[in-house]
């Protein structure tokens, strides 16, 4: 029986969809400015082995996930570029959906834009506004009331009185209280702007998940996910919009994923500390990604290095080199391991134990390989099978093998002289334990480093 960790009730919970044999899932996606880094490819990762999974265990699912396609930032960007936000989103919707294909990710049901569910969004804001929890500010902006909400703070375990506590004395003049928050931006000069009962202007960015999930699955639906920072404030507010508006409860469970992070910190756009998947897609196979994505469990924080993702191309190599020269046949996942990988997932999606137990079957594979064919080739499915819930494991072996090994590309000439600096930086600073650190990682990517008599470094390939 699936058990699912709820941010709501803080605890694993079995999973009841509210109507038999179906279920609704929600992901807040992207913002679509620029390209798609690492942490987001975890939300794309994890989420579509939630889909597959809950699919995998005969659920009709509908998975919704949404793009934003306006906001400060896209249209920040688009002005910069002097170009249209339409042009700039279109562009990065086909990057994203590059990604997306490139790591096995299944397209969700559903994929509503901001831009285009303007209908909805009015209708909600309009229904805030005549249940009163909602109100036109001085300056034309609406706003939400948020304390016309009991249940505010419940999903990120916040009460409102600390909350209120927090904030410093109000800036902005147009709010009723500091807490409440943005549904309609009133448009600024040659901003891009919509027509509404309030004037010409754009949605909060809250506003549109509420209005783009109960537009798609209804007032009530099962699962809603994205990552942990989206708690507080963008789910919290969404509760409150939604719930707000219908009267009804809005999620069941609440599902966020962890970060992405490098040297301890969030992969980030704003910290500029990412990489995009598609320049990690240059140095590592897709499926060793997707793989190492799935080597931690979802909530956990994930730690991006490169040691981490070579890690995971030797641990991919060893389930594909136990499948080579084994012919699956026609044989069903063996019931005994599928057993074992279902505890695993059920268990909140445990992909760290699911893997092992894929590991076992290899081992298990390779012991009878050449005494027990017909073993052999019923572990050989099961394998490829339990695999395929994950998304991975569908290559060719044989062809994964081959490939593996022109890959290995190696360190650019242009990324060792960064490293090189990094360790005179270093040194300079007397931080030997860093130096010695870059002159180590160069090592393992066959990078040897002489230190020249009276400064500076040269460096040759092993
Ligand atoms: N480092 C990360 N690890 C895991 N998930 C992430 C990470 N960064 C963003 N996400 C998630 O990706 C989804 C899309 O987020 P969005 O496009 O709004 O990016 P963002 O949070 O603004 O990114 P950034 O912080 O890089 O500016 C959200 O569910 C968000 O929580
Ligand atoms: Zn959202």
């Amino acid at each position: 029986m699936l058990k699912i960790y709820n941010t709501l009730t803080r605890q694993k919970e079995l999973f009841k969809p509210r109507l038999e044999g179906k279920a609704g899932l929600y992901v807040c996606g992207m913002t679509v400015y620029d390209y798609c880094h690492v942490g987001h490819a975890r939300v794309m990762v994890v989420f579509d082995v939630v889909a597959r999974y809950l699919r995998y265990l005969g659920y009709s699912l509908t998975y919704v996930r949404n793009v934003t396609d306006i906001d400060d930032k896209i249209i920040q960007r688009a002005r910069d570029n002097g170009e249209d936000f339409q042009s700039l989103t279109e562009r990065f919707i086909e990057a994203m959906h590059e990604d997306e294909r490139a790591l096995s990710v299944l397209p969700p049901d559903i994929e509503p834009k901001a831009t285009q569910s303007i209908p909805e969004i009015l209708a909600m804001i309009e229904k805030l506004i005549a249940n009163g929890i909602a109100y036109v500010g001085s300056n034309g902006d609406v706003f939400y009331s948020v304390s016309k909400f009991s249940n505010y703070g419940r999903l990120s375990g916040k009460n409102l009185a600390e909350l209120q506590a927090g904030e410093r004395v109000e800036i902005e003049q147009a709010k009723q209280d500091p807490l409440d928050f943005v549904l309609w931006k009133a448009a600024k000069p040659g901003e891009p702007a919509w027509e509404s009962p309030w004037g010409q202007g754009r949605p909060g960015w809250h506003i549109e998940c509420s209005a783009m999930s109960t537009g798609c699955l209804g007032n009530h639906f099962d699962i809603h996910g994205g990552g942990m920072d989206l708690q507080f404030p963008h789910h919290e507010n969404e509760i409150a919009q939604s719930e707000g508006a219908t009267g009804e409860k809005f999620v069941n469970y609440w599902m966020h994923n962890g970060f992405v992070r490098i040297n301890e910190e969030k992969m980030s756009k704003s910290l500029g500390n990412f990489f995009t998947v598609r320049e990690v897609l240059k140095r590592y196979r897709s499926e060793v990604v997707r793989f190492f994505i799935l080597t931690s469990h979802y909530r956990s924080p994930l730690n991006y290095s490169n040691e981490h993702l070579d890690e995971a191309a030797v641990a991919l190599t060893r389930l594909y080199t136990s499948l080579r020269g084994i012919d699956a046949g026609e044989f069903e996942v063996e019931a005994d391991y599928e057993a074992r990988f279902r505890e695993a997932m059920d268990d909140d999606f445990n992909t760290p134990v699911a893997l092992s137990v894929l590991f076992d079957m290899a081992r298990e594979l390779n012991k009878v390989k050449d005494s027990d064919k017909q073993r052999a080739s019923q572990l050989a499915a099961t394998i490829r099978g339990l695999g395929g819930v994950l998304g991975i494991l569908q290559d060719d072996a044989e062809r994964f093998l081959k490939e593996g090994d022109n890959q290995a590309e190696g360190l650019t000439a242009e990324q060792i002289e960064t490293l090189i600096q990094a360790r005179i930086d270093a040194k300079k600073n007397k931080n030997w334990a860093e130096a010695d650190k870059i002159r180590d990682q160069l090592k393992q990517q066959g990078v040897i480093l002489e230190d020249v008599p009276g400064g500076g470094t040269n460096w040759r390939r092993e």
